[in-house]
């Protein structure tokens, strides 16, 4: 059922921008935190992790961040906003792997791996070095606009060689890590990873002027659009430009690409640590989109901007199948969104209204296909054709999986889920991963390419 999905899926052609980055990935051991946090001091380090720096300005606000992701097993991302810090970081870490970053450049790389129909990506800074980073596959093209056309060019032939790049830092870790914060030992309780992303003034998150009037032909020769890097514009700019300017053109590009034709868009969400960034990018853009994708800590995120605090910190407490339910029912009401996805360690979750099209059966099978291709990615790394998908087959569901369902049927049973289609599956959860930056990225856009393939087979795309 789920191998058939694919194939439907792959007759897709899909739209992704616009924040491609350099992923430079370390792997976290319990010595390299152990060095950390005896070169500041613990004492230190629990102060500053108790002030909770929102953004990385000095090396003990990393070490700090870093010290309460490992010690929670979070996925959570901070900026770095000062540049000088590249030189303390690169004392300080060898990085294992270097690879492509960012939603639009992992999910485009992921679909043209995949051969699905063809994959547009478009990010606005596109130098040699994060060219290069795209697969070398026939489906996958760039655009651009040569002699007043728009011209449609592998990224290989389309870069520009003065264009800015952007390096992320990643710290993998890994459950069970065990380290010392003073007299405390810290056992990290999951895997995942811990993302520095670069913040600098070069890079925006934008669609050149040129572009901009063909979005509406993007939007017009795509199935879906899945947009995402919203998380890297800043309040403000030296140049006076500012979030409001930059949003308000996204909020231009999502009606652009939809003039034609009423082209499905989903938007990934990404940690966004300022609560009034947060605000805006929510309150903009999420009421033009149908689709949004996020993990446990962005829904508790989102709430907290929205005003549910309580709700918001008891998700990201406990991560409790009701709590999340009820605050899928609470943004999906206020953004009328089509369909909400979120997706945690244990489970996930597609929360739509009573009418979506789709059957709940159907939704679960969209869902499976999302895991299944987050299992094998986990698995092998990156996932290289579409015979790689039945790696993620022989995964089995994660050990709290008869868990999951059970406090699923509990909460249906007590919160109102009738005006509402809301279907759960425990992830199929890999335990030694080779990696898991980028899961997400892959989960959302296995999950949105199958709803929109479900759509399509019902006549209703
Ligand atoms: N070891 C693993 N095996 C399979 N899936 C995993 C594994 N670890 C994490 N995942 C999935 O990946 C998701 C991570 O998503 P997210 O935090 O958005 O990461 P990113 O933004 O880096 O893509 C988790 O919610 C979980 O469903
Ligand atoms: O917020 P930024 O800096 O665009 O980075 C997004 C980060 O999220 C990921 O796309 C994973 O979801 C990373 O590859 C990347 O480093
Ligand atoms: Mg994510």
């Amino acid at each position: 059922m789920v191998r058939e999905l694919l194939e439907k899926a792959r007759e897709l052609s899909i739209y992704t921008a616009y924040n491609t980055n350099v992923d430079a990935i370390v792997y976290l051991n319990g010595e390299m935190v152990q060095r950390l946090i005896d070169e500041f001091g613990a004492d230190a380090v629990k102060k500053r992790m108790d002030e909770y720096p929102r953004e990385i300005n000095e090396p003990l606000d990393f070490v700090a961040r870093l010290v309460h992701a490992l010690k929670t097993g979070k996925p959570m991302a901070v900026p770095l906003v000062n540049e000088e810090l590249h030189t303390w970081f690169d004392s300080h870490f060898e990085y294992d792997v270097e690879r492509m970053g960012g939603q639009a450049g992992i999910i485009a790389n992921l679909l043209a791996n995949l051969d699905f129909n063809r994959v547009l990506v478009y990010t606005p800074h596109l130098a040699k070095k994060q060219a290069m980073m795209f697969v070398d596959k026939p489906n996958l093209l760039y655009p651009v606009v040569e002699k007043g056309k728009l011209v449609l060019k592998h990224p290989h032939e389309a870069y520009r060689e003065n264009d800015p790049i952007k390096v992320n830092r990643i710290f993998e870790f890994r459950a069970g890590t065990t380290f010392k914060l003073g007299n405390e030992t810290v056992t990290v309780p999951f895997s995942g990873r811990f993302i520095v992303s670069a913040r600098f003034e070069s890079i925006r998150i934008y669609t050149e002027p040129e572009l901009k009037p063909f979005l509406p032909e993007i939007g017009e020769m795509s199935d879906g659009a899945i947009l995402s890097g919203y998380q890297g514009i800043k309040l403000r700019y030296s140049d006076g430009k500012d979030a409001n300017h930059y949003l308000r053109e996204a909020k231009k590009d999502i009606l652009l690409l939809k003039r034609e034709k009423d082209v499905k868009v989903h938007l990934e969400f990404a940690s966004i640590q300022n609560r009034e960034l947060r605000k805006k990018v929510i309150y903009n853009l999420f009421p033009l989109v149908d689709s949004v994708g996020m993990d446990e800590a962005e829904i508790a995120h989102v709430l907290n901007a929205l005003g549910y605090s309580k709700l918001a910190d008891r998700i990201f407490t406990y991560n409790r199948i009701e709590d999340t339910v009820l605050g899928g029912k609470i943004l999906l009401d206020e953004m009328n969104l089509e369909v909400l996805q979120i997706h945690t360690i244990y489970y996930i979750m597609y929360i739509t209204h009573a009418d979506n099209p789709l059957s709940e059966d159907e939704l679960r099978s969209s869902l499976e296909l999302a895991t299944t291709l987050a299992a094998a990615r986990a698995s092998l790394g990156e996932i290289r054709s579409p015979e790689d998908f039945k790696v993620g087959l022989n995964v089995p569901y994660n050990e709290r999986g008869e868990y999951v369902k059970l406090r699923f049927e509990e909460a249906k049973r007590r919160l109102r889920t009738r005006e509402y289609k809301v279907v759960i599956i425990p992830t199929r959860l890999v335990k030694n991963p080779v990696s898991t930056v980028g899961l997400g990225d892959t989960i959302s856009a296995g999950a949105f390419t199958s709803y929109l393939a479900l759509l399509k087979k019902k006549g209703t795309l």
